[in-house]
């Protein structure tokens, strides 16, 4: 693995020079590898791992939506889509990506297939450090890993198709064969990253459920609202706010940051707003902190899991988030960021 300096602290990352495509291939030629569940990863992995020539099957339940975009995917029946059970029996790799929560109720009949030499794989800590709950104890004699795309699987997918990628993360729990190491990078690499970070399945989860309920989607849509609405009590009108709140950061600042960094987009704006954001950035640090440290409790001793668990095992959970995200597209700030939208120069 190549040392790398992050500012300051010296890591380990695994990267493509020293694991070519062609030499993630020659390690998997042997497997065949199933992924199971076609929701939002298991099909940005699927066609990425079978683009990049590996061996990959399709695992899905039939009478399903997903069934279907699997098909249109290009995924055929019998040659490499299957019920779940036919791909579990067939797979030598099991990439279980199925829902966090649906990962307890197919348990039982995956563990029925995990017999000595294969391997069982995720793309989440979730299902093995919350064991308690969620009842996943691997079988000795079976590889335990994870390679953890850090973003969804869509943007895998499209960023593979644009020629650039995502990194992963991974993890290794269980190594039975010895070679878990070389199989999982084989497969992060396969999946399209160009980089691997390792961490522990505990850390994965726990910095995860943080991040996406932190900074990358809970605490942002919380802080574009509270910002959105003191305008408008102010007498702003819908699409000033939300230009000043969500479309000028995604358009305009956000691929600053992204392209090199918090200074480099403070560097492009005035010195007036330097000024200010210099100045108010340690406000809003403080103010948040306690509610970021709620927030890693809450991960670290399992309410967080138990609250998904609860609430993504009932039948009819696809209805209640959908209906949550339906309130939210109907607020008035998203109702007036849809116009917005509209509106950008490159849509004339
Ligand atoms: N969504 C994403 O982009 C990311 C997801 N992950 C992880 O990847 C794994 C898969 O996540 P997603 O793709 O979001 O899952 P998802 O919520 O899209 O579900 C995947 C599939 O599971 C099926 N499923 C759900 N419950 C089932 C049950 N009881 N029996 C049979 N099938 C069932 C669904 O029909 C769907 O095809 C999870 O561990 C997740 O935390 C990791 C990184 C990003
Ligand atoms: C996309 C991703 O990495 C998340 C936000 O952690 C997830 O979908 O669980
Ligand atoms: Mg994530
Ligand atoms: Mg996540």
């Amino acid at each position: 693995m190549a040392k790398i300096n992050f500012g300051g602290v010296t890591e380990e990352v695994v990267t493509r020079e020293e694991l070519p495509m062609e030499k993630a291939r020659e390690i998997l030629k042997n497997e065949t590898i199933a992924v199971i569940g076609y929701g939002v990863q298991g099909p940005g992995q699927a066609l990425n791992l079978k683009d990049n020539g590996f061996n990959v099957i399709v695992g899905q339940r039939k009478a399903s939506k997903t069934w279907d975009k699997a098909k249109n995917d290009g995924w055929v029946e019998g040659k490499d889509l299957f019920e779940i059970e036919e791909a579990l029996e067939k797979g030598t790799i099991i990439c279980y990506l199925l829902s966090d929560a649906g990962q307890i109720a197919l348990w039982p009949t995956v563990k029925k297939h995990l017999t000595p030499g294969k391997s069982l794989y995720f793309s989440h800590g979730f299902g093995i450090t919350y064991k308690e709950q969620t009842g996943i104890i691997p079988p000795d004699g079976v590889d335990v890993f994870l390679a953890a795309p850090k973003g969804s699987g869509t943007s895998l997918r499209r960023l593979f198709l644009e020629g650039k990628g995502l990194n992963s993360s991974f993890a290794i729990f269980q190594d039975a064969t010895g070679k878990a190491h070389e199989k999982v990078t084989a497969l992060g690499i396969g999946v399209g990253s160009a980089y691997l970070f390792p961490t522990t399945f505990e850390k994965e989860v726990y910095s995860d459920l943080t991040g996406e309920r932190g900074t990358l989607m809970g605490a942002i849509a919380g802080i574009f609202e509270a910002q959105y609405n003191v305008l408008r009590s102010k007498g702003h009108s819908p699409s000033e706010a939300f230009n000043e709140t969500v479309e000028e950061l995604t358009q305009s600042l956000m691929p600053l940051v992204a392209e090199n960094g918090m200074d480099w987009m403070y560097a492009n704006c005035s010195t007036t707003a330097q000024r200010g954001a210099l100045d108010w950035r340690h406000k809003f640090r403080e103010a948040t902190q306690p509610v970021f440290e709620e927030l890693y409790n809450s991960v670290s001793s399992g309410n967080e899991a138990r609250i998904t668990i609860e609430a993504n095992s009932k039948p009819d959970y696809r209805e209640g988030l959908e209906k949550e995200l339906k309130e939210l597209r109907e607020s008035e700030i998203w109702q007036a960021g849809a116009e917005v939208r509209k509106l950008r120069p490159e849509r004339l």
